[in-house]
């Protein structure tokens, strides 16, 4: 937590959406003027995508499956732990990009499944945005969701966070059915031990539920809709949330739980709209105070 270097991180399974709640932050900063260093987890991967491969392999032959990207092995956990609070201290840190497609590797005239060089954040922002599989993670070494003053988590019900990833898995990325498959199920130890516990440290939840049939995830052809979903947004700390103003303000939404709203699949965006652009209105006014700007 820090007034003068806030953090705000969204964590989330691959293909959970973290990456398009990104796109709405974004927004909300241009249209607010604020200064945001947006990061990716993914950059924080141990190993680039040749040599994960080898130490998968090396793991099969020991007769371990289940090396995944989604544990502390694969990952640099006190490395992101220390850039939050490196952050949360000094506005300041570093950071690198992991290229995921020939799209995103172009522009560096790197290869797929490599990083980039570390680099300095740029100097001056107003605050850390994190977006990632691991912003709330807390193991017996590194207590990562310590840092955050905002912790959000995306999570889907799992049957679409599947589809979800299948598709833009197979689409973006070029992955096989079975190849994804088959990380589904690497990662499926790693995703009740490190994914699942950060849902119950996050401050507020979005959890987007098909109500088409999605019972065989696998054989999906499309991402359920918009207007084939809803939205549960829970609150971890229900108090000085105004639900009447976001009940008024969303059209068709209702409260299934004292903390808990749900809003139709295509007013999600909206909802975050409404629900974090206070908080950022006020982690701007408390980073003034603390400067000694206002
Ligand atoms: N609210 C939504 N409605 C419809 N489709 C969505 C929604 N959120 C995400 N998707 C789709 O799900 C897929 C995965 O989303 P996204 O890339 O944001 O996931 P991610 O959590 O960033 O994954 P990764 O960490 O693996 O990069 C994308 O094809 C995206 O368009
Ligand atoms: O999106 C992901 C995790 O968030 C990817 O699964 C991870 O970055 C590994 O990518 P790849 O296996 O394609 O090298």
């Amino acid at each position: 937590m820090s007034e003068k270097h806030p953090i705000i991180a969204i964590t989330g399974s691959s293909g959970a959406g973290t990456s398009t709640v990104t796109r709405t932050f974004a927004n909300i900063f241009r249209r607010e003027g604020v200064k945001a260093a947006i990061i990716e987890g993914d950059s924080f991967h141990r190993y680039d995508r040749k040599e994960m491969r080898q130490r998968m392999a090396e793991e099969e032959a020991k007769g371990n499956r289940h090396f995944s990207h989604f544990g502390p092995e694969a990952n640099l956990f006190e490395e992101l732990e220390n850039l939050f609070k490196t952050y949360a201290e000094t506005g300041r840190g570093r950071c690198r990009k992991y290229l995921h497609n020939e799209e995103e590797a172009a522009p560096y005239g790197q290869e797929p499944g490599t990083f980039t060089p570390w680099e300095d954040l740029p100097p001056d922002t107003d605050m850390l945005f994190y977006e990632g599989l691991h912003g709330a993670v807390v193991t017996d070494k590194v207590n990562v969701a310590q840092y955050p003053d905002l912790l959000i988590g995306v999570a889907p019900s799992i049957n679409l966070e599947w589809i979800q990833k299948l598709i833009r898995d197979k689409t973006q990325r070029r992955y096989s059915q079975e190849a994804v498959v088959d990380t589904i199920l690497r990662r499926m130890p790693d995703y009740v031990n490190y994914i699942c516990p950060q849902f119950a440290v996050t401050h507020v939840n979005f959890q987007r539920v098909p109500v088409v049939d999605t019972s065989n995830p696998f054989i999906a052809r499309d991402i359920p809709t918009a207007d084939e979903s809803v939205c549960v947004i829970r609150f971890a700390k229900p108090k000085g949330i105004d639900f009447p103003y976001l009940l008024s303000m969303i059209d068709g939404s209702w409260m299934s739980r004292a903390n808990t709203i749900v809003v139709p699949g295509g007013k999600m965006e909206l909802a975050m709209q409404l629900i974090f652009t206070p908080f950022i209105w006020r982690m701007m006014e408390r980073r003034r105070r603390a400067l000694g700007l206002a």
